[in-house]
C-alpha cells in the first residue's frame, strides 16, 4: 500500500498570485519524483464548480456573508470527500489553491460571520479536515486587487473589506505556526517560487 499524501493549500488575498505559484509548485515537486494533484476552492469536484459559478457571479451582494459561508462548505465538503482524500488515499501529494482559511479569513473575518462559526461548518460538512501546511502568500491587498484584470464577485466588494481578509489571514498564520508559513509574495515569480519550496524543505 503507498503512503498517504501530503495535503498543501496556498492562501492569501486577491492577486497575490496563489494560481501562478500552484501550478509552479506542482511543477517542482513532480521534479521531485511526487505525483501531485493541483486543484482549487471553490470548485475541484463537479458539485463545488457548479457552486462555484453560483457564489462567484452575480452583483456583490448577490448572497450574505451567512450564505456565502454554507455555500463555500457545502462545495468543501464534495471537494474534499471526492477529489482530496481519494489522492491522499492513493499516495499523491494536493496542492490546493485556497482551503478552509480562506472562508474564516472572507466570511468568517472581512464578513463579520466569525471563526467558530466557520470551524462548525467544516466540521459538519468536513469532519475538521485540515491541510497538513499552508503557504500563505502575503502582498498590500492595493498591489494585489491591481493585478486582477477581471475582478469576480467577492473581489469586487472593495478594498476596505479586502484589507480585513489580509489582516484576519495574518491572525490565523500567528495563531498556528505549526501549520502555517508565511511568504511574501513580492518580486519575481521565480522569487516566490523558490520561498515556497524553502517553506516545504522539511516535508521532502
Ligand atoms: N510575482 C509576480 N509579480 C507580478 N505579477 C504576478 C506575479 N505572480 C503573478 N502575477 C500576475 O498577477 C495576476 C494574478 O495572479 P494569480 O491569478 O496567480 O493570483 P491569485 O492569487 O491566484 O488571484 P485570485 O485571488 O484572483 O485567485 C496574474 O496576471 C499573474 O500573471
Ligand atoms: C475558497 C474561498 C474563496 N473565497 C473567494 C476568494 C476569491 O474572491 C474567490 C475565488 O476566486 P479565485 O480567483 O479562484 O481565487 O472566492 C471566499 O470568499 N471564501 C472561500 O472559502
Amino acid at each position: 500500500m503507498s503512503q498517504r499524501g501530503r495535503f498543501i493549500s496556498l492562501e492569501g488575498g486577491e492577486g497575490v498570485g496563489k494560481s501562478t505559484q500552484a501550478k509552479r509548485l506542482v511543477a517542482a515537486l513532480q521534479a521531485r519524483g511526487i505525483e501531485t494533484l493541483l486543484t482549487r476552492e471553490p470548485g475541484g469536484s463537479a458539485g463545488a464548480e457548479a457552486i462555484r459559478a453560483l457564489l462567484l457571479q452575480g452583483g456583490a451582494d448577490r448572497w450574505s456573508a451567512g450564505a456565502e459561508a454554507l455555500l463555500f462548505a457545502a462545495a468543501r465538503a464534495d471537494h474534499v470527500a471526492r477529489t482530496i482524500l481519494p489522492a491522499l488515499d492513493d499516495g499523491r501529494w494536493v496542492i490546493c489553491d485556497r482551503f478552509l482559511d480562506s472562508s474564516i479569513a472572507y466570511q468568517g473575518g472581512a464578513g463579520g460571520v466569525g471563526e467558530a462559526a466557520i470551524r462548525m461548518l467544516h466540521d459538519v460538512g468536513s469532519n475538521g479536515f485540515l491541510p497538513d501546511r499552508t503557504l500563505l502568500l502575503t502582498l498590500d491587498p492595493a498591489e494585489g486587487l491591481a493585478r486582477e484584470d477581471t475582478p469576480d464577485r467577492i473581489g469586487e466588494k472593495g478594498l476596505a473589506y479586502h484589507r480585513a481578509v489580509a489582516d484576519s489571514f495574518l491572525v490565523l498564520a500567528v495563531n498556528d505556526t505549526s501549520r502555517f508559513r508565511v511568504v511574501d509574495a513580492s518580486g519575481s515569480q521565480d522569487m516566490v517560487t523558490d520561498r515556497l519550496v524553502a517553506a516545504l524543505d522539511d516535508m521532502l
